[in-house]
């Protein structure tokens, strides 16, 4: 046992129950239902998990030990390993990364993706473990930086949904993480309580707390803890490019209009904001700007919001998980002092609260894949069907926001063509948000405004301000057909002819581009 682990763990009955990761395979079952601690790659075990793969690696058991596998989104390489093994029969709510998404691609691994906000509590509820014998998790297994002397877990850079997994866990392993600084002070944690008896989350603002540290658990349930020295590990985002930039710009002159107008104040509203390499060049774009005394309250803190917190502009960030790259770990424990004071993790189901983002009047912004002339957007299936992500808690935020934008390229290279893939279709083939969620389209091109326009208003503006300059008269010229279309029909709410509303789809998928000859072509 290293000093340090004894340092950490501060309840000395776990001592006794310490394993390494190799006497923890004995305990693991196919078919099994497991919790994972972590959230967007970062507090997820890793030891445990590396071991058990190693396990199926040298024995050759892929198909033959696999689980039913609930992180609070997305875990770490240790996911990517185990997807690669075919050790995850079924996984929720969200994930990232090729070997995973292949998996499910490919029908090894059934997904679900479900609103982050509620994927926790329905899982409380008993929903995912209806096909078992008894309705609990098998195992959590949950990365700790320390451990209270009640026994208590303090996390680590994620809290995520483990509040609510050890909650409804048989049995619980413990791997506390050595080699990263003990993140004991930057929580704020909320334990489950199921209706009827559920009562408001109090916070009004970013930086109110309820101070409480650290996660209970019934110590019968630890059966194992195991030490682990293996810290995170986030690639490095891309650098912003002229396309991001150019949304940023957009978004920037927008914000500032809507200060000018007196519908946000100066300061604005706390922001949102997704992941992905659009979303960070968005809040560099902020971080730039002149905005000063911002909030943030979200799921996920990029690197890009050191340096919001450290050029002054920022006040204050809360978020379920702060996913930053190993350069953005040192900066934050270079710094701790300072981003300590200024930030706070709370549980998955706070950050993604739907009342408490409407409460706060939320600023929220993501990256779709496509968004449709009418405002619906799709943010999870290419062509419909094939996996990207997840959802995540895109909709969480974008259906409770007081303003609710999505950022995207207007368009993206395919195989054959740099701007094979139009951002903007006539009907997206999956549908995420709906034109109902939607207030806001930015693309590179510029910037729609969709409140309180209807259909048809939202089309043309979409359109005209927001369509790769290829496709807008391919678009416009959808858009006169469908009127004509529907004038004759009466059905001039929202026009769409059927026949043709996914042949830009149908067209990447037989000729690489959406760059379509003629709307009477046949598919
Ligand atoms: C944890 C959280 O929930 S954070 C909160 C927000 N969460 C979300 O919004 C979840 C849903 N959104 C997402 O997953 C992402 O924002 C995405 C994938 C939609 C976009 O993110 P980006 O960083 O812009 O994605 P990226 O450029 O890496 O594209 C991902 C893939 O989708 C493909 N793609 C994206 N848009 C399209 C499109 N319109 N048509 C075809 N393919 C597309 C890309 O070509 C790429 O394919 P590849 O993996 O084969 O190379």
């Amino acid at each position: 046992m290293s000093a340090l682990l004894k340092q950490r763990v501060r309840y000395a009955p776990y001592l006794d129950k310490l394993r390494t990761p190799e006497q923890c395979i004995e305990l693991f079952k196919h078919g099994q239902y497991l919790g994972w601690s972590g959230f967007t790659g970062v507090g997820a075990p890793k030891v445990i998990p590396t071991a058990l793969a190693q396990h199926v690696e040298d024995n050759n058991l892929q198909g033959k030990l696999g689980f039913n596998l609930f992180v609070g989104a997305s875990a770490g390489p240790e996911e990517s390993r185990w997807a690669e093994n075919s050790m995850i029969l079924r996984r929720a709510p969200h994930q990232v990364g090729k070997p995973i998404q292949k998996a499910i691609n490919d029908g090894r691994t059934l997904f679900f993706d479900k609103h982050l906000s509620m994927f926790p509590q329905d899982l409380t509820y008993g929903y995912y473990t209806r096909f078992k014998e008894n309705d609990l998790l098998d195992f959590t297994i949950i990365e700790a930086t320390a451990i209270t002397e009640d026994g208590s877990i303090v996390p680590g850079p994620a809290v995520g949904g483990s509040p609510e997994m050890l909650s409804v866990s048989d049995k619980i392993i413990i791997e506390v993480n050595t080699a990263t600084p003990s993140f004991e002070g930057l929580h704020d944690i909320d334990l489950p309580v199921n209706p009827p008896h559920r009562q408001p989350y109090p916070y009004t603002s970013a930086s109110h707390k309820n101070g409480r540290v650290a996660i209970p658990v019934d110590p019968s349930k630890v059966v194992a803890v195991v030490e682990s020295t293996t810290r995170d590990k986030v690639p490095p985002n891309t650098p912003s490019d002229a396309t991001s930039r150019a949304i940023a710009g957009h978004l920037i002159d927008f914000l500032n209009q809507e200060v000018k107008y007196g519908r946000l104040p100066e300061n604005l509203h706390p922001l949102q904001s997704g992941i992905g390499n659009i979303a960070n060049a968005v809040i560099e774009g902020l971080a730039d700007a002149s905005f000063k005394n911002l909030t943030v309250w979200t799921e996920v803190l990029q690197d890009s919001f050191l340096d919001f917190f450290e050029n002054g502009a920022l006040d204050y960030a809360t978020a379920t998980s702060i996913r930053l790259s190993e350069d953005g770990f040192e900066r934050l424990f270079a710094n701790w002092d300072l981003f300590s004071q200024k930030l706070c993790l709370r549980s998955q189901v706070v950050s993604n609260s739907p009342e408490i983002i409407r409460r706060l009047g939320v600023i929220a912004m993501n990256t779709p894949v496509e968004v449709d002339i009418y405002g619906h957007a799709n943010s999870t299936n290419v062509n419909g069907s094939r996996m990207l992500n997840g959802l995540g808690g895109s909709a969480d935020f974008l259906r409770n926001a007081k303003l609710s934008i999505m950022h995207t390229p207007s368009a993206r290279p395919s195989k054959t063509d740099k701007t094979g893939i139009s951002c903007i279709v006539p009907f997206v083939s999956h549908v995420d948000q709906t034109e109902h969620d939607l207030d806001i389209i930015v693309t590179d091109v510029g910037l729609a405004d969709l409140r309180g326009l209807a259909p048809k208003e939202r089309a043309v503006t979409i359109i005209k301000n927001c369509a790769h300059p290829d496709y807008v008269p391919q678009l416009l010229d959808y858009y006169d057909r469908a009127l004509f279309y529907a004038t004759k029909k009466k059905t001039l709410h929202e026009p769409h002819i059927l026949r043709d509303a996914l042949k830009m789809h149908l067209n990447f998928e037989d000729f690489g581009t959406m760059k379509i000859d003629s709307w009477d072509k046949k598919f």
